[in-house]
């Protein structure tokens, strides 16, 4: 895993205007990207506004020869619009790097639809918006060294970033960390409501609940422990710790929390064959 710093800025377009595409835009324009080296495709007219008056962007509503220029194209939209945004626009964008961050959607239907063997696929996360996310990256066989770098560089804007070598295994990324985020948030939901059930305001109990994670997280994220050493430093026997943790495996949670980040791993498999070619 690794950052990397941004050097020189390629053209840039992005297909879809939302969530993610935002978070990659608004990394990259905090960077230095200057907004001439922007295009973007959107056809909803409310995020062509968002887009605008966040970051100064004028996005376009369809594709068109303005994306010739790009060197590299961000695919930011849903799995299920993936395909005919492509044949729409793989007129243009013959010459470009093609980055997509859909969930699923494999890089052989991407390559297929675009005429183009040089994709690579990234699975980010929502932390991207705050340049704290992790991506897993998978690269086409064509796709050079440079190229690698070169989505490395964009990819720098929205955090870190691990290279998988078999793509199916950007299935068990999504499950883990591209979904990982709203596992953490139900979490905090839960600690929440828990803290204002015993007594606590539902103010001390997020206040409570979002230190701990993030207090932890950091603590595994300096500690040479394991997660399983951690947690026993916390847990006296027969303790407060031991008491919340044998109920939590009196209903094996963990077993329940495996198996949806497998439905999880499963649905992304379905996306890849239901939108795919
Ligand atoms: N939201 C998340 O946490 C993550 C999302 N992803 C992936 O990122 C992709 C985008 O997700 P979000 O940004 O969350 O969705 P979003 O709904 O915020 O953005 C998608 C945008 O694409 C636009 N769009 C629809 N058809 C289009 C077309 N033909 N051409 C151009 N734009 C079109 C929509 O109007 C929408 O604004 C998805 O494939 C998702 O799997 C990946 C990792 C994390
Ligand atoms: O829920 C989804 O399908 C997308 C992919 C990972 C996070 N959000």
């Amino acid at each position: 895993m690794s950052t990397t710093t941004a050097t020189r800025f390629p053209q840039i377009a992005f297909i879809g205007g939302g969530n993610m595409a935002s978070a990659i835009l608004g990394g990259l324009i905090h960077q230095g990207l200057p907004l001439g080296q922007i295009e973007v495709v959107e056809p909803w007219e409310q995020a062509r506004t968002a887009l605008q008056q966040q970051f100064g962007v004028v996005a376009h509503a369809g594709a068109g020869p303005q994306l010739e220029r790009a060197e590299v194209v961000v695919w930011a939209i849903k799995p299920q619009n993936f395909k005919d945004a492509a044949l729409d626009t793989q007129s243009y964008t013959r010459n470009a790097l093609h980055l997509s961050v859909a969930a699923g959607i494999r890089s052989s239907s991407i390559a297929h639809w675009l005429g183009s063997e040089r994709v690579v696929r990234a699975m980010p996360n929502t932390p991207a918006l705050i340049g704290q996310g992790i991506s897993g990256l998978y690269a086409r066989p064509s796709v050079s060294e440079t190229e690698r770098l070169l989505v490395e560089q964009i990819m720098a804007s929205t955090g870190a970033h691990l290279w998988v070598e078999a793509e199916a295994q950007l299935d068990a990324v999504t499950a883990l960390s591209g979904s990982g985020p709203a596992y953490v948030f139900y979490f905090l939901e839960a600690m929440v409501q828990a803290g204002v059930d015993m007594g606590l305001s539902a103010a001390q109990s997020e206040q409570l609940a979002i230190a701990t994670f993030a207090g932890a997280s950091e603590l595994a994220k300096r500690s040479h422990e394991s997660p399983a050493a951690l947690r026993e430093r916390v847990t006296s026997k027969g303790g407060t710790t031991y008491a919340a943790l044998e109920t939590m495996r009196g209903a094996e949670l963990d077993r329940h929390f495996i198996a949806a980040l497998r439905a999880a791993q499963t649905r992304a498999q379905e996306l890849g064959d239901a939108c795919g070619a």
